[in-house]
C-alpha cells in the first residue's frame, strides 16, 4: 500500500475551498478520480461501448474546454479515454480542473459510460498523455503580445 498524495492547489484557489469542492470527486470519498503523484492534478479513465461513443464524449468535453479556455491532458485508444486535469499556470489544481472533472463525470454518464474493472483502470493511457505533456506541450507558456 502506498500513501495517498495530498492535493496541491493553484495559488489562486484557496486550499479550503479546493478541498471542499474536490473531495466528493475523489475515489477515497466514493468518487472516481485519483490524485496524480504530484498532487497537482486528478486523473481517471473512461470506457464506452464503442469508439464512436468515446469520440462523442471527447467532443463534448472539447467543446466545454473551448468555453472554459482550459484543456486536459488526455489520450484515447479505441473505447477508452484517459483524462487528467491539472493547471499549468499557476501550477496545481484550479477551480477549472474541479469543474471540468465534474463535467466529465456527468457527460460520461449521459454517453453510457461503462465500468472499468477494478484494478484495470490504473495506468491506462497515462503514459501516452505524459509523453505528450513532456515533449509536445507549449500550451500554457505566456504568449508575447504581437504588434
Ligand atoms: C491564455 C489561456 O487561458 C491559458 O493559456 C490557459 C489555457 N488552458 C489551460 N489549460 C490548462 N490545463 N492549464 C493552463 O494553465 C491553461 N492556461
Amino acid at each position: 500500500m502506498s500513501s495517498q498524495p495530498s492535493p496541491t492547489f493553484s495559488s489562486n484557489y484557496s486550499p479550503e475551498q479546493g478541498t471542499k469542492d474536490l473531495s466528493p470527486l475523489l475515489k477515497a470519498n466514493g468518487g472516481k478520480w485519483v490524485l496524480t503523484e504530484s498532487g497537482k492534478g486528478v486523473e481517471r479513465s473512461f470506457k464506452f461501448k464503442t469508439f464512436k461513443k468515446t469520440w462523442e464524449f471527447m467532443n463534448i468535453v472539447a467543446a466545454e474546454c473551448a468555453v472554459k479556455k482550459h484543456h486536459p491532458e488526455w489520450s484515447n485508444v479505441y473505447n477508452t479515454t484517459f483524462i487528467r486535469w491539472t493547471t499549468h499556470s499557476p501550477p496545481g489544481l484550479s477551480e477549472k480542473d474541479v469543474l471540468m472533472a465534474r463535467f466529465c463525470d456527468e457527460k460520461a454518464g449521459e454517453c453510457g459510460e461503462l465500468e472499468v474493472e477494478e484494478g484495470k483502470e490504473g495506468d491506462m493511457g497515462s503514459g501516452l498523455a505524459d509523453r505528450v505533456a513532456a515533449e509536445g506541450a507549449d500550451c500554457c507558456v505566456p504568449k508575447k503580445k504581437s504588434g
